[in-house]
């Protein structure tokens, strides 16, 4: 059977290889190359960027990026188990793929990436949300990726993308619209993938806006919103309590009613809380 790229189907890859997959190392693979293409393309247009890939496995969405045209594709990958088939893919590929080996919590991936990049993944949902934290809050912004095109649950990616005034909305939402635009641009059934996990996923797209929506100290920020979503069900006059010796002024010069609740109130106001906490005295 002859695929997109000409290179073996990716289930005689996965079985040549006895690629099968590990439920520690969050392995659910795709193996639609019409499907990982179409993923490859909602990071937009590759031919002059370099990819970073993490966790390619047997290298489904890793053949989507380099069919799609990716200058350079860095994948870094935990399961040693995978490298002979990602080797198979860098040889069609000739010096297109570069492959590492290692937990991509502990590789700085920068020194081998050229500017500009863009982020692509399937990742198990804990890594994927620690590296989205990552990404989202670095020292100094824009950051040194220009999008992230990231597969979550279903209800991870529904937390990306809140607005107020629902459960989902939090520090997650805050975080990824406050120096990004956060959109879900595709969603996908458990059957997409090999084997079928319990939840739905959803691919994410975040591009990095070139600086912040709203002005504010990244952490006053942080502080003022963990402190609100910490203890969401209480009135921010409560909640956040702690910050500041007036707070229900604070909360009255930012047009927030010191009643509310942390999911009633919006990016911009919360902004206008952390810059007004940071001009005025520590309680
Ligand atoms: C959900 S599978 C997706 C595989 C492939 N991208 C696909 O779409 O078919 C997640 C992949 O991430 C790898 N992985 C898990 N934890 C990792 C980590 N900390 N660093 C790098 N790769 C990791 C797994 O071995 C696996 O190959």
């Amino acid at each position: 059977m002859s695929t997109i790229d000409g290179l073996p189907p990716l289930r005689e890859v996965i079985a040549r290889h006895e690629l099968r997959a590990k439920k520690q190392l969050g392995q659910n693979f795709l193996l639609d190359l019409n499907l990982t293409a179409k993923i490859a393309r909602q990071a937009g247009d590759l031919s002059q960027t370099d990819v970073l890939e993490i966790g390619p496995g047997p290298g489904g969405l890793t053949r989507g990026l380099l069919a799609e045209g990716a200058r350079h594709v860095l994948a870094i990958e935990k399961d040693g188990r995978a490298l002979p088939a990602l080797a198979e893919i860098a040889e069609a590929y000739p010096g297109r793929l570069t492959v590492l080996h290692g937990d991509a919590l502990e590789i700085d991936p920068l020194v081998h990436l050229t500017p500009p990049i863009r982020i692509a993944a399937n990742l198990p949902y804990n890594v994927g949300t620690e590296l989205l934290i990552r990404w989202l809050t670095p020292k100094d912004w824009p950051p040194f990726w220009q999008s992230l095109t990231l597969m979550f649950q279903k209800e991870v990616a529904e937390r990306i993308v809140a607005k107020p005034g629902g459960k989902a909305y939090g520090r997650l939402a805050l975080l990824a619209q406050w120096r990004a635009e956060a959109k879900i641009v595709m969603a996908l059934p458990p059957e997409a993938f090999v084997p079928a996990p319990k939840v739905h996923s959803a691919v994410v797209s975040l591009t990095a806006l070139p600086q912040p929506r709203y002005p504010a100290d990244p952490a006053v920020l942080s502080r003022v919103t963990a402190a609100a979503f910490n203890q969401r069900r209480k009135m921010l006059r409560a909640s956040l309590r702690g910050l500041h010796p007036d707070i229900e002024a604070v909360l009255e010069a930012a047009g927030i009613p010191p009643t509310a609740r942390a999911e009633e109130i919006d990016l911009e106001r919360f902004c206008t809380l952390a810059r007004l906490l940071a001009e005025a005295p520590r309680g």
